[in-house]
């Protein structure tokens, strides 16, 4: 069983090894969440051309010195043994290492994901199913939709605004709960209404 933590990336260093489609799929992963990372094969699949400016590439073999500094690594080569090799080296090295073919060795996993602004909803079953993962990821796409991006933005804004302007801890839960009935119009009357409370 995995436990799910949200990761700050920033400061941290990233390597992908690997330059196939599993690596250009975890690349464009992380740049999706702001995070440039460093990638290293002998090969590329022409798909990189639309990263590279993105991401450090290095025309390479693995080898240890690449992960030495690294925090997080992915392991996406096609060779077991050579990802069996960077799984190892990792456990034991305090890393974070996701080895795309062996769950086991991975101390952490990637789920699928629905962004919306701040909200971010991740499924995993665990490595049974990641077509499952992704299949719930789309129904929940439909149900979550664009707008949830503003709506979240604006109860972080009112949850700040009633946290400094209601002292009552039970009071100020009961509002804090209350809000999420609440729509976007709404919501935008609720904020203008504490802000003009001193
Ligand atoms: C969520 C997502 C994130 C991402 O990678 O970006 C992700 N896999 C995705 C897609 C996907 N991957 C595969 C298929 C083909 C169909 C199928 O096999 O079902 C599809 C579907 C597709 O392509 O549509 C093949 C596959 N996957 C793994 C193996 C190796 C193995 O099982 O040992 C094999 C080769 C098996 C073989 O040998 O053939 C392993 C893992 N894949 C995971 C994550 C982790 C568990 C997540 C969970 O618990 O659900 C885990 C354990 C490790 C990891 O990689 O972190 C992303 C969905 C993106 C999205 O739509 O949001
Ligand atoms: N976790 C997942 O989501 C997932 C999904 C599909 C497949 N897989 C597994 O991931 C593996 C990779 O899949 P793929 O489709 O990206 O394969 P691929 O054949 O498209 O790419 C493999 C890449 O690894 C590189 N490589 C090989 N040896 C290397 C080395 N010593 N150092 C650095 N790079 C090296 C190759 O140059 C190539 O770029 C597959 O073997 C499969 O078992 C995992």
């Amino acid at each position: 069983m995995f436990y799910p933590i949200n990761l700050k990336l920033k400061n941290i260093e990233i390597t992908v090894i690997g330059g196939g489609e599993v690596a250009y799929r975890k690349c464009k992963n992380f740049l999706g969440f702001g995070k440039s990372v460093k990638v290293v094969s002998e090969n590329f699949i022409e798909k990189f051309s639309t990263i590279e400016s993105k991401v450090e590439i290095i025309n390479d073999s693995y080898k240890e010195e690449y992960i030495k500094s690294s925090f997080i690594v992915v392991a996406a080569t096609n060779n077991k043994e050579v990802n069996k090799k960077i799984g190892i080296y990792c456990r034991n090295n305090g890393k974070l290492v996701n080895v795309v073919d062996d769950i086991e060795l991975s101390n952490y996993t990637v789920p699928s994901c629905v962004k919306r602004g701040d909200l971010l909803i991740s499924i995993s079953t665990g490595g049974n199913s990641p077509s499952l993962s992704s299949k719930i990821k789309r129904e929940l796409e439909n149900k979550y939709d664009n707008t949830y991006e503003e709506y979240v933005s604006l109860l972080g804004e009112i949850r700040k605004e009633i946290i400094e302007k209601i002292e009552d801890i039970s009071e100020r839960k009961n509002k804090l709960n209350a809000l999420v009935n609440l729509d976007i119009e709404e919501l935008k009357v609720i904020k203008d209404e504490y802000k003009n409370i001193k």
